[in-house]
């Protein structure tokens, strides 16, 4: 058996928490052969709702669950972590942008940030669920100076899995077939969903879609996907989001299968002439625990608009939060 590794959760009792904790111990985020000790966050106000779920991650009997640590103390949570997914914060309601949650959420990430420089492993993979998870993710990193910054990263995940099944289900083929799709940008509604490089067992999907659906139907449908749930349901994506977050990890961690790549809001390289050090969702191949961006892809008038366009808004972001940079 291996050892355990190290699973911090912030947020643990909240909605998308309560669906992670369950799925990352019974095997989903790491395989069947890792066992997991999981770090659960949460507000003081929120511990006696947190017990609660540590009595059932306990009566459910897990076989890889090692052990489980609940408390309302960052330093602690994030003791060792090899793995952090930092998902308290507020949801948006109805009429609302993400970015109008930064001010309030913006405070959460930047003592993360620093509880995560000083405490957790050295090697630490960090996913930022909360929104505006870009930004965010931009600010946790900023507080952590003695960390890779490299390991920040925020979630597109669930976004390219939206614009899968829409695709799937435009096409007739099954999401599981297609491969190579794109999100470029913010986790917000300026995001490009990218299918000019999408293909299902070797062929192109793109020419046989027609482009006013593409841009007119497919775009937008992926970019308003969370209101649009928000809107069905009267609360954000949970659970959806949790198997998101769990495929991010999964596919960092285990790597990405041949021929295939995955979104991730990585801090930009400057790769696709985007800005540098935003964090900026590209196509990236994960392989031995690690990411990198796919280069070279042709980019074409229309996507050089709409990249541009989710990266000034990552931009303003930026400018938003600069005192707390
Ligand atoms: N990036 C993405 O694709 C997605 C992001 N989200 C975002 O994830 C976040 C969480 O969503 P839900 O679980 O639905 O919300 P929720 O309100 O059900 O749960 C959030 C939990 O975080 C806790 N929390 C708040 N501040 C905290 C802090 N400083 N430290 C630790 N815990 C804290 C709260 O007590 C609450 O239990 C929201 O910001 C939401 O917008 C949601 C869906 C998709
Ligand atoms: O839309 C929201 O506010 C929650 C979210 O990020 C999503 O479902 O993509």
């Amino acid at each position: 058996m291996k050892q355990p590794v190290r699973v911090a959760i912030t947020g643990a009792a909240g909605q998308i928490g309560y669906q992670l904790c369950f799925r990352i111990a019974a095997g989903d985020m790491l395989g069947p052969d890792q066992p997991v000790v999981l770090q659960l966050l949460e507000i003081t106000p929120a511990l006696g709702a947190l017990e609660g779920v540590v009595m059932e991650l306990k009566d459910a009997a897990f076989p890889l669950l090692a052990d489980v640590v609940a408390t309302d103390d960052a330093n602690v949570a994030f003791k060792d972590a090899d793995y952090a997914l930092l998902v308290g914060a507020k949801p948006r309601g109805p009429g609302m942008e993400r970015a109008d949650l930064l001010a309030e959420n913006g405070k959460i990430f930047g003592p993360q940030g620093r509880a995560l420089n000083d405490h957790a492993s050295r090697d630490v993979k960090v996913l930022v669920v909360g929104n505006p998870a870009n930004t965010n993710a931009l600010i946790a990193q900023a507080a952590a100076p003695d960390l890779d910054p490299r390991n920040f990263t925020a979630m597109t995940r669930l976004d390219h899995n939206r614009a899968l099944a829409q695709l799937a289900e435009k096409t007739g083929r099954h999401h599981a077939s297609i491969k190579k799709m794109i999100i470029w940008g913010n986790h917000s509604s300026t995001q490009y969903p990218d299918i000019r490089f999408a293909e299902s067992e070797g062929e192109g999907l793109a020419a046989g879609v027609d482009t006013g659906w593409y841009r007119d139907s497919f775009i937008p449908a992926v970019q308003q996907r969370g209101a649009a749930i928000i809107k069905a349901r009267g609360a954000s994506s949970a659970a959806s989001a949790a198997s998101s977050a769990i495929d991010h990890i999964r596919s960092w961690a285990l790597g990405t299968p041949d021929g295939d790549w995955v979104s991730m809001a990585v801090p930009s390289t400057g790769a696709y002439g985007i800005e540098p050090g935003i964090i900026y969702s590209y196509p990236c191949v994960c392989e031995g625990g690690n990411y990198r961006i796919v280069e070279g892809l042709d980019v074409d008038e229309f996507s050089r608009e709409r990249m541009d366009a989710t990266e000034a808004e990552l931009r303003e972001e930026r400018e938003a939060v600069a005192s707390l940079l």
